[in-house]
């Protein structure tokens, strides 16, 4: 995936949301249209979902969802500890995963994956900032079943500044200064109570990466703030 500031395929989507000094995000909705609903029961049903462990104060709780690595053979991830290597994409993911190539013009090469089993799984405060994605990283996160409120707030800040329902089928696409500038978080929501998947799609540069928003041997918002009780 190039990691350029300007990507001149974003130029035909429609105007992004401008958080300022370039921070923007686009929203798509309906990208694949009737295949989604397929696609989203293909990846609930036969992704190799795992529940990691975090090590939060010196006790060990699991986080409040469950993930997956994909993405080029041989690309790894590390989260709760463990390498974890991609073995290729799966086949159900090749249509969507060209779908944003021809959309963006980047060619992710990995995705983490994120099954909210209903309401009550979540994701705190973070940034996907880390030095594996680069110094200008695109995320490009799609979204499928239980609509869910994706928030934002200005890095440093408590209040959220924005919160985004990301339905269905839904594509996000967040330029590198959302990064820089902004955290972003999936509450929990007691009324949901469907499952949701959300696939984000990065480019790693070194081969290997981090669980993102966690500083090596650093506490990790992501999977062990208060905002998102194990
Ligand atoms: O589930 C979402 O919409 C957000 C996922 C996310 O922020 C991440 O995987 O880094
Ligand atoms: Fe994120």
């Amino acid at each position: 995936m190039t990691v350029n500031h300007t990507l001149s395929r974003l130029d035909s989507l429609p105007s992004p949301l401008e958080l300022g000094q370039g921070a923007r995000i686009w929203l798509i909705e309906r990208l694949l249209g009737p295949s989604a609903t397929a696609l989203f029961n293909t990846l609930c049903n036969e992704l190799p979902w795992e529940q990691p462990r975090v090590q939060v104060f010196g006790r060990s709780h699991p986080v409040p969802r469950l993930v997956c690595w994909l993405g080029d053979a041989g690309v790894t991830y590390r989260y709760s500890g463990l390498t974890h290597r991609a073995g290729g994409w799966p086949d159900p993911l090749m249509a969507l995963r060209r779908a944003v190539t021809s959309l963006t013009g980047l060619t992710p090469n990995g995705a983490l994956a994120n099954l909210y089993r209903d309401g009550d799984d979540t994701m705190g405060w973070h940034r996907d900032n880390e030095p594996e994605l680069g110094s200008a990283p695109w995320i490009i996160s799609y979204n499928l079943g239980a609509t869910r409120d994706f928030c934002l707030r200005r890095h440093g800040e408590h209040r959220q500044s924005h919160r985004l329902p990301l339905s269905h089928d839904s594509l996000l696409i967040m330029s590198p200064q959302v990064q820089r500038f902004y955290e972003h978080a999936l509450p929990r929501r007691r009324r949901v109570r469907e499952p949701r998947v959300n696939l984000t799609f990065r480019h790693i540069v070194t081969g290997t990466m981090g669980v993102p928003g966690q500083k090596p041997g650093a506490f990790n918002r992501k999977t062990g703030s208060s905002s998102e009780s194990p």
